[in-house]
């Protein structure tokens, strides 16, 4: 019989953290996109229509047409370290790693790579017994913390000797995650060169349907919102960006928000995506681009996109301590 092996030059790190974010390609290429769309859009959890149905329309229909366009896109944001989602979570990790020797912290992608199955697997062959697996989604929706909590346990499944999981609940009203958006948020108005009339808190939208179904996912961006907008002391016009296919999706929709604001004399906003951790292709290029494109074509004079939290200071200490808490029992952190 074979016994698993630890390196003797690997400290036994018995406490892990898997933070975790949604996907993305591994090159900016056509390619590249359509595998990690296959993979993304064939989950049930995503798109919620019959398999018999959705399939030839996923593999007749959208993988032959928008990977290239959604290529081109991408190149746009790309950066010398990848695709800014990958990027960013990865500098998180660092972050987060950094002053919890204990700890080993690690990042995967649901769709793509690095991908949970694999972190998992290298992390108990790192001597982890308890690992903490953390969707970075402030809001839950069975479409991003479900499915990554899914896909967790589906590792688990084909282990004989498993490590023991806890997941990240929710943080969308913890009181440290919105102190750490007001902090970024007001540092980064403070900092224009112009007065916004409109703030626009900007989430991904889901169809309206997962609502009418007991997704929570429309109530926890509201409560953030409304959270946020009491902790800098004004209101925030709530969007949701991204509608994909046909289906009625949240509303309003962001891009027929900021075609319209100038209509109605809004001329100058600033924009904040406060349920993306990290800045990825829907903040960088269809907000911070083409949403800036549409508000011009349509009379807006000033517009101004902030950065989500990153791997910011205020952003790492919120999540170094709201995974603290998580730890509890587990280990002692600073
Ligand atoms: C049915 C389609 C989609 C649902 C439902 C959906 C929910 C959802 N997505 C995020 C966060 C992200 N989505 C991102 C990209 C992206 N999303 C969809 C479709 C749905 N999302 C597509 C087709 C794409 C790919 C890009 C494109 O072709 O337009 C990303 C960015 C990925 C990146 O590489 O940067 C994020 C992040 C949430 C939070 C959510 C439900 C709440
Ligand atoms: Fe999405
Ligand atoms: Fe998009």
């Amino acid at each position: 019989m074979v016994l698993p092996e630890r390196h003797p030059a690997i400290p036994p790190r018995r406490v892990g953290v898997l933070l975790v974010n949604l996907g993305t390609p591994d090159a900016p290429d056509a390619g590249a996109v359509r595998r990690y769309l296959g993979e993304f859009l064939s989950d049930r959890r995503v798109v919620e229509i019959p398999a018999l149905l959705w399939q030839p329309i996923l593999r007749g229909i959208i993988l032959r047409t928008r990977p290239a366009k959604s290529a081109h896109a991408y190149r746009q944001v790309w950066t010398d370290d990848g695709s800014p989602l990958a990027a960013i979570t990865k500098r998180q990790a660092e972050a987060v790693q950094a002053g919890w020797p204990d700890v080993r912290v690690d990042w995967a992608m649901r769709y793509g790579n690095p991908s949970i199955p694999d972190r998992l697997k290298a992390m108990k062959e790192g001597g982890c017994e308890r690992i903490l697996v953390a969707p970075l989604y402030p809001q839950y929706c069975a479409a991003t913390t479900a499915t990554v909590v899914d896909k967790a346990f589906e590792t688990l499944a084909a282990m004989r000797w498993q490590p023991a999981l806890r997941t990240l609940p929710p943080y969308h009203d913890d009181p440290r995650y919105i102190a750490a958006l007001a902090e970024s948020v007001k540092a980064q108005l403070a900092a224009l060169e112009f007065e916004p009339e409109a703030v626009l808190a900007s989430f991904h939208g889901m169809p309206q349907r997962t609502l009418e179904l007991g997704d929570p996912y429309h109530c926890h961006c509201r409560k953030t919102a409304r959270l946020l907008g009491e902790a800098l002391g004004r209101e925030l016009t709530v969007t949701f960006q991204s509608r994909f296919g046909r289906a009625k999706w949240l509303e309003p929709a962001t891009d027929t928000v900021l075609e319209g604001l100038p209509g109605k004399g809004i001329k100058r906003i600033a924009i904040v995506a406060p349920g993306f951790s990290a800045d990825c292709l829907e903040t960088l290029e269809e907000l911070a681009i083409r949403g800036r494109e549409s508000f011009e074509a349509a009379g807006g004079e000033r517009f101004a996109y902030l950065p989500c939290l990153n791997d910011s200071a205020p952003g790492i200490d919120m999540l170094r301590s709201i995974l603290a808490t998580e730890l509890a029992g587990w280990t002692d952190l600073p």
